[in-house]
């Protein structure tokens, strides 16, 4: 079996050897441009088009949970990978837990008021606040998918009132679920604590903008977690300006790097992170692709196919 990988930025001859104590019957090589030789299946993340084109692929691994970057590049060069060979992405592979320690700690940080005893610090102010209450705290994730529904199981153990919303209806114990356009108002009316782990779609892009943000409670948070795209970002500060948001947290850009120039680096309730919420964890990552190959090459329905025509 002939395995092609192509990174940016991972250490290729650490994810190759790693992976071939995995797959020891595989021949594992880094891709470079002109290598046109057989392969049966291919890792990428960002790949250039001659990478991918016109080869007799079994399946192609996405090295990260999104793959709105290569659903895009396959929109404008759709012979980069007939519909007809599988692709594939991570689904949580140890980033469920890097995206709980996230919402949880930035959830309980809003909760306790830190962020408005750092701005009574700054002004040597000695100030108890009130309490928030759990009731007044209502978690609202938008999206509850893989990483979706560790995130709500994990505020759900932290006492708050979670409510999801998804394209499809959930039953999980103690979470309101809300489903599809029809219901996004309802959510949001009730929401104090906006997560979003959407996928990036034709749908939800842009998908937080003023007409979402109105319909929150006053004085929310927004915590994104998920994509630049999904958030206007404008309408994003007229918000916090009008104090309708209370503050915000981010971990995506509509551009990335962050430009210099952006108002969002100054805003004193904005926090930000630079697209580390979650990161591909190699182990975790390995172990679930060379499963994952194992099913495909003995004919099994393996999970984390991704559906093309839904966009994630
Ligand atoms: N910042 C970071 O470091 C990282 C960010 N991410 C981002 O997180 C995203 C989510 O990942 P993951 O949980 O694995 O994805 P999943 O595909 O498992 O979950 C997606 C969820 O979004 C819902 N959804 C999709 N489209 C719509 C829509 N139009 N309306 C309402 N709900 C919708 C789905 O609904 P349904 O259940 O009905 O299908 C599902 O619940 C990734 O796509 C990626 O962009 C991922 C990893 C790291
Ligand atoms: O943003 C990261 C990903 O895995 O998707």
């Amino acid at each position: 079996m002939e395995i092609i990988f192509y990174h940016p930025t991972f250490d290729t001859p650490y994810w190759i050897a790693e992976l071939s104590k995995k797959l020891p019957g595989a021949r594992i090589r880094g891709w470079e441009r002109g290598d046109n030789a057989p392969a049966d299946y291919a890792l990428v993340w960002h790949p250039p088009v001659e990478m991918l084109q016109g080869r007799a692929l079994k399946a192609v691994f996405a090295l990260g949970a999104g793959v709105d970057s290569i659903l895009s590049k396959l929109k404008a060069n759709p012979e980069m990978l007939p519909l007809s060979i599988p692709l594939f992405r991570l689904e949580d592979t140890g980033m469920g837990i890097q995206m709980q320690e996230y919402a949880v700690s930035q959830v309980l940080h809003w909760f306790r008021r830190f962020d408005d005893y750092q701005a009574l610090q700054r002004e040597s102010t000695w100030q108890p606040l009130a309490d928030y209450t759990h009731d007044e705290f209502t978690i609202g994730i938008m999206g509850a998918g893989v990483l979706g529904s560790k995130v709500a199981e994990s505020l759900l153990a932290w006492g708050f009132p979670v409510r999801v919303w998804s394209r499809s209806r959930k039953s999980w114990p103690q979470v309101t679920s809300f489903a599809g356009d029809a219901e996004l108002g309802e959510f949001l009316r009730g929401t104090r604590v906006l997560i979003n782990l959407l996928p990036n779609t034709a749908e939800t892009v842009g998908i937080i903008n003023a007409s979402l943000l109105e319909q929150l409670q006053d004085n929310s948070y927004v915590l994104n977690l998920a994509r630049g795209v999904h958030v206007v970002e404008n309408d994003l500060l007229a918000a916090l300006d009008s104090g309708k948001l209370k503050a915000a947290m981010l971990d995506v850009f509509s551009r990335e790097p962050l430009p210099k120039e952006s108002p969002l680096w100054l805003h004193p309730r904005v926090t930000m992170t630079p697209h580390v919420a979650a990161v591909t964890r190699p182990q975790e990552a390995i172990a679930y692709i060379a499963q994952t190959i194992t099913q495909l090459e003995r004919g099994e329905t393996p999970s984390g196919q991704v559906d093309r025509v839904r966009g994630y």
